[in-house]
């Protein structure tokens, strides 16, 4: 059985951020991610975690500057000091929290770009080498342009040749199904292929991107095959609720922990 984790940024946002940790456990869920947790303090959030009983399961690196548009600035010519601070801001979350994984966001650049590829290729393994000394895998995760234009890393075989290219063992991708449905299709087999390299995996609808029960992809099927494939990690809840995201939880309740 899948070990789903809540996504805080987008479930359960009719509670306050910290309010949400346990709003999701007492839903049933054993596992949170979220996008970013650096507007609360790692104490404050890791007690949220052992009060609930909760394990962190992914975050994000911090990206850049996300209300001017930034989505990241591994692919950013000129960032890498800044690349630098930020890795040792998120392991200090890390270290509270108890994360195994975190995400590095590219930025928007465009992906023919030679120095942007060159910048990214650099961030990448800088970042790698230095979650591994701390026990981390570093994920990246290709995202599409819909969703978010202008995005450098939008292709899967793009994200794949870097991991392969690399050969970093801690250096995995995050298969997000929504994504990869939007950018390529052929989910099933994608995952069979890829799961070796794979850290991390979330869902949603598609084209909705909301609870994973319906609409274009047959949900009960991918989890069973997610289990076929004896994946032991965690499946993020990446989706925005239609309604209440209590009212939205029917799909989850086989999977709930009691
Ligand atoms: O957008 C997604 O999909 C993510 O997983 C985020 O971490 C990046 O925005
Ligand atoms: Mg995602």
């Amino acid at each position: 059985m899948p070990t789903f984790a809540a996504n805080l940024t987008m479930m359960f946002n009719e509670w306050s951020f910290l309010d949400r940790f346990d709003a999701a456990a007492d839903a049933g869920f054993a596992a949170v991610e979220y996008l970013f947790p650096y507007e609360a303090s790692p104490e404050a959030i890791a007690e949220r975690l052992t009060r609930n009983k909760l394990q962190q399961a992914l975050f994000n690196l911090p990206p850049g500057d996300w209300a001017a548009g930034e989505r990241g600035i591994a692919a950013l010519p000129g960032r890498f000091d800044e690349l630098k601070s930020d890795v040792e801001r998120a392991l200090n979350y890390a270290a509270a929290t108890g994360v195994k994984r975190l995400h590095l966001m590219a930025g928007l650049a465009d992906p023919s770009d030679a120095e942007a590829a060159s910048c990214y290729r650099r961030s990448v393994a800088y970042t790698a080498a230095r979650l591994a000394e701390n026990g981390i895998d570093l994920l990246i995760e290709p995202i599409n342009g819909r969703n978010m234009p202008g995005y450098f890393l939008n292709h899967f075989g793009a994200a794949e040749r870097l991991i392969t290219d690399l050969g970093l063992p801690n250096l995995k991708l995050q298969f997000d199904v929504y994504h990869r449905q939007i950018l390529h299709g052929d989910v099933t087999m994608a995952l069979r292929r890829l799961l070796p390299i794979t850290g991390h995996i979330q869902v949603a609808s598609v084209p909705s991107r909301s609870e994973p029960d319906g609409e274009e992809l047959n949900y009960p099927y991918l989890f069973g095959e997610i289990d076929r494939l004896d994946y032991r990690g965690f499946v993020g809840c990446e989706y925005i609720p239609r309604d209440r995201t209590l009212d939205g939880l029917d799909w989850f309740k086989p999977f709930a922990r009691r």
